[in-house]
């Protein structure tokens, strides 16, 4: 039987840094209620001034999820822990419901966070679900379209929109073993009825993993993960040295890499970096297909040329191979809201809110009355990098003269690192800093574990 004393709870936390407080997200299943009784007596006998705050989303999507809610909320009165319950109250979508669900239920607990000036969310995912989440990638062969990178599995700690850490402590855990915990402490849990539905792919493969048989391939499968995650950081570690000698910004939303990065020698780390400057450039959530941009890597070898992937313009020239976001596609003219992602490159903020003011690519014509030469840098492609870049324009004087650059007053369109952005992994974290120091994004807050460090 696992220990599950106090020593038990320092192994499980003490690498953490809670100076700042915790959110623990608790469903008021087996594993998260386990994680909350936890932390908390982690937190009495070692930081009892930190703060913790339970919070449970109610998704609205199954009868009975308030009365869930409100066991959690007793447990949590008995215990002296705070508590609050958050609605999802948006529209639901028909199809692609669990994503939609999850981003919700991030953006809430983020929510809660920051209200309370809370920087670190908890969840209680365990080694069951890691094992799960890994061999539905494995299933989904999706390792052969990414090299392998899904295999890593969830990350101990990945940082949600740029600001909040979510961070996951029972990774190393079995369900079994925290469910023991909670029987032995006489507390009693929710069954999601979800769980058992072998409808969804997840309590299908939650089947497969059950009992002795389920129990090597388990093991397996959170070796596999070990495997991967390391493979996954070293080959960062490497794509970021490519990146920091490489690369480099010679104009807001124009990216130069020195052609040296071809024959560097390291194609495997050359094409991750390229991937995630595709993806950076084109402001895309996921980087560009494996085996696509091995074929762009190849054919950048054989020497000059120019071609578009992830909405990016690679153009290889006598000056440089440059990427910069294509024209086709950006967004119409709209209403400037405060905060908003623009075109998944620029986070745009509005310190000047007064009057209706619309958001807009900068446009060809008005670049070229205003792109200058700067060094070694064509023109050509500083006019082009600029006619995507936003612009603010009153709404009244849509058909007038073109905005002035840089931009007026009381607006600023800050690079966003667009792959890692919504969710970076840990794994991650040495690429996601280069390409932050390299455009200009926001840097990253520190990692709240132990014997790491986020710069
Ligand atoms: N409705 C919710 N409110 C707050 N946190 C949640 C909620 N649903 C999930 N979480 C968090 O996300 C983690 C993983 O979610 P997942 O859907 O795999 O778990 P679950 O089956 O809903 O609940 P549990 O993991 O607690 O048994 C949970 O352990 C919990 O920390």
């Amino acid at each position: 039987m696992l220990d599950t004393g106090p020593d038990f709870s320092t192994r499980l936390f003490s690498h953490i840094d809670f100076t700042n407080g915790a959110v623990a997200a608790v469903s008021g299943g087996s594993d998260s209620t386990a994680l909350l009784l936890l932390l908390k007596q982690h937190l009495d006998r070692t930081a009892p001034s930190a703060r913790l705050l339970a919070v449970t989303v109610d998704h609205g999507l199954r009868q009975g999820s308030a009365d869930e809610a409100q066991a959690v909320a007793k447990l949590c009165a008995e215990r002296g822990i705070a508590h609050r319950i958050l609605a999802w109250s948006g529209e639901k979508p028909s199809t692609g419901l669990p994503a939609a669900a999850r981003e919700a239920r991030y953006r809430l607990l983020a929510s809660a966070a920051r209200a309370e000036g809370i920087g670190l969310i908890v969840t209680g995912h365990t080694s069951d679900d890691q094992a799960e989440t890994v061999l539905m990638r494995l299933d989904r062969n999706d390792a052969a379209r990414d090299e392998g990178r899904g295999l890593a599995g969830m990350a101990p700690a990945t940082l949600h929109d740029w600001r909040d850490w979510i961070v996951r402590p029972l990774l190393g855990v079995r369900r079994h073993a925290l469910r023991d915990f909670l029987r032995r402490q006489q507390v009693g849990w929710t069954e999601d009825p979800t769980n058992a539905d072998e409808a969804f792919e997840r309590p299908r493969m939650r089947a497969t993993l059950a009992g002795e048989a389920g129990a090597q391939r388990m093991n397996d499968a959170l070796a596999l993960a070990a495997k991967e995650a390391g493979a996954r950081t070293r080959l960062g570690a490497e794509a970021t040295c490519l990146i920091e000698r490489f690369a480099s910004q010679p104009a807001a939303g124009l990216i130069r890499l020195d052609p040296a990065l071809l024959g560097a020698g390291d194609d495997r780390a050359a094409v991750y970096a390229l991937r995630i400057l595709l993806a950076t450039s084109g402001g895309i959530a996921f980087l560009p297909d494996q085996a696509r941009s091995e074929a762009l890597f190849a054919r950048l070898k054989a020497g000059f040329f120019c071609a578009t992937l992830s909405r990016t313009v690679v153009d290889f020239r006598r000056a440089g191979i440059f990427l910069r976001r294509e024209m086709r596609g950006l967004p119409a003219a709209a209403a400037a809201v405060d905060a908003a992602i623009w075109d998944g490159r620029r986070q745009i903020t509005l310190n000047d809110a007064s009057g209706a003011l619309l958001i807009a690519p900068f446009g060809a014509a008005a670049a070229k009355r205003l792109a200058a030469g700067r060094g070694e840098t064509p023109p050509s492609l500083l006019r082009a990098a600029l006619a995507a870049e936003p612009a603010l324009l009153e709404a009244v004087g849509k058909a007038g003269p073109a905005p002035d650059w840089p931009a007026p007053q009381g607006f600023a369109a800050s690079p966003i690192v667009s792959p890692f952005a919504r969710f970076l992994p840990s794994f991650d974290l040495a690429p996601a800093r280069a390409v932050a120091g390299l455009v200009g994004a926001a840097p990253l807050p520190a990692l709240p574990l132990r014997g790491h460090s986020a710069g």
